[in-house]
């Protein structure tokens, strides 16, 4: 698997899935291997664009759940050819969302796939609709849990924030225990 900046790769042709993937839980593995799936069926490669660290922990708004380490390890066994890392800073959040457009033509997708609610750019300006009139866009149906709610990352934090880890473990779809797993668990554990 290769790892860049945007900006340091060029592709001739791929298929890509965006997001934070903070946690790498059930719901973006749906994703992610469906993006996979389209990627090998065309023979191209399967290109995951991320961001360090998630908009959200960046904003305060939430606690870390994955190491950009421990996510890359993790894009790495589902089978991520290339990873592009954006790393979110004042500068890079800058960009409105035709700009970040522009920039997605690096990697010439042939199809992006996304799950619901997905925004981009700028103050959150691009939705899937605009991104459907750029690109040959995907959109899943969201993965529940059995209790019929969204999988998030934001669902998964307040869990491990009320200690219900089994429940948390259930959304991730892997061990928090894993050798791999959390530093950050620890703190919230303590
Ligand atoms: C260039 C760029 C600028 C962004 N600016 C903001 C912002 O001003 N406020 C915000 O809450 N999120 C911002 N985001 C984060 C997005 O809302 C979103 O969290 C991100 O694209 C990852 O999508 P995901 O959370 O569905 O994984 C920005 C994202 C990008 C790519
Ligand atoms: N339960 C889900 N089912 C299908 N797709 C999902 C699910 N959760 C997230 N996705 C998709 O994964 C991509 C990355 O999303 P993101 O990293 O923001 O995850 P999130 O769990 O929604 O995070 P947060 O709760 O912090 O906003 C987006 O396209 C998003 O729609």
């Amino acid at each position: 698997m290769d790892i860049h900046t945007l900006g340091s790769v060029n592709l001739a042709a791929s298929v890509l899935t965006i997001g934070a993937f903070d946690g790498v839980h059930k719901g973006h593995q749906r994703l992610l291997a469906k993006t996979k799936e389209r990627a090998r069926r065309r023979g191209v490669p399967f290109v995951v664009y991320t961001f360090d660290p998630p908009p959200k922990v960046y904003f305060g708004r939430g606690q870390l759940l994955t190491t950009l380490e421990e996510k890359l390890y993790r894009l790495e066994r589902i089978g991520a050819d290339q990873v592009i890392v954006g790393r979110f800073d004042e500068d890079y959040m800058k960009k409105d969302m035709l700009e970040f457009i522009e920039e997605l033509r690096d990697v010439n997708p042939l199809e992006i796939w996304e799950g619901p609610n997905f925004r981009f750019g700028k103050g959150r300006k691009g939705t899937l609709d605009v991104l459907g009139q750029h690109f040959n866009l995907g959109v899943l149906h969201p993965v529940e849990c059995p209790e019929n709610e969204m999988i998030s990352s934001t669902r998964i934090r307040q869990l491990i924030e009320a200690g219900e880890y089994s429940r948390a473990e259930q959304l991730l779809g892997w061990d928090l225990t894993s050798p791999a797993a959390f530093q950050n668990l620890e703190l919230a554990r303590a």
